[in-house]
């Protein structure tokens, strides 16, 4: 059954999507060239933007009649860029369960979290001393703990080399499965989004 639907969607006149319909529980890869409206969708998906017209739906709700901040706990986007403070890896995890109301998490579970990303870094290290890779990893492991309905990424693995990206993206999926959780990967890899995708969307750049 359809999780989230965009129906004749139009966003600021030029970006167009007819029909879109993630299923519940599945692995969904959106591709397609740049500029094409991959973000915009996902951003449309968690009301971050709002359709200019048409209705996007998230289960057989528009989302524009519902509490927002409910939404994106729920509809959970991770962008491409990271926010991480200035503190350790387990502060970190505390700030955002701060900031969500919610207990923190044992340094048990936060390890489960980071190993399922790849990121077996020690809890104390602090996050300003990390590469690139290595953040997104970490925030991608806060963002999964959070237990969103729907995970949203694009392009989670832009900073990681194939192998690691490989692993990162085989361990989500297999968590998102076993806890049903639907995933939305944004992916410019071909070779990923085949092995990875239940379905695969590909938008088409309007000229
Ligand atoms: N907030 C916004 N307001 C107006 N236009 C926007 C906004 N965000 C994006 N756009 C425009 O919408 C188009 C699609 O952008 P989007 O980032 O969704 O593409 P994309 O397919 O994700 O591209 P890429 O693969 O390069 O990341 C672009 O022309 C962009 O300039």
């Amino acid at each position: 059954m359809e999780i989230l639907t965009a129906k004749d969607v139009i966003f600021n006149q030029n970006l167009h999507y007819p029909s879109i319909d993630i299923f519940e529980n599945h692995t969904t890869f959106l591709q397609g060239p740049s500029g094409c409206g991959k973000s915009t969708l996902l951003k449309l998906f968690n009301a971050t933007l709002s359709p200019d017209q048409g209705v996007i739906s998230y289960k057989e709700h528009d989302i524009s009649t519902l509490n927002t901040i409910t939404l994106r706990q729920e509809v959970l986007l991770v962008s491409q860029s990271v926010y991480l403070f200035d503190t350790s890896i387990s502060e970190n995890f505390d700030e955002y369960y701060r900031y969500r109301n919610l207990p923190p998490l044992s340094n048990e579970e936060k390890k489960d979290f980071l190993h399922i990303c790849s990121a077996d870094f020690d809890l104390t290290s602090n996050c300003m001393n990390m590469s690139g890779g290595e953040r997104q990893r970490i925030y991608l492991a806060i963002c999964l703990s959070l237990m969103p309905k729907v995970f949203m990424l694009d392009e989670p693995t832009s900073a990681l080399d194939y192998e690691t990206a490989t692993r990162v993206l085989e361990n989500i999926k297999s968590f998102c499965q076993e806890n049903k959780i639907t995933l939305i990967v944004i992916s410019h890899d071909a070779k990923l989004t085949q092995h990875y995708a239940d379905h695969i969307i590909t938008l088409e750049k309007k000229v």
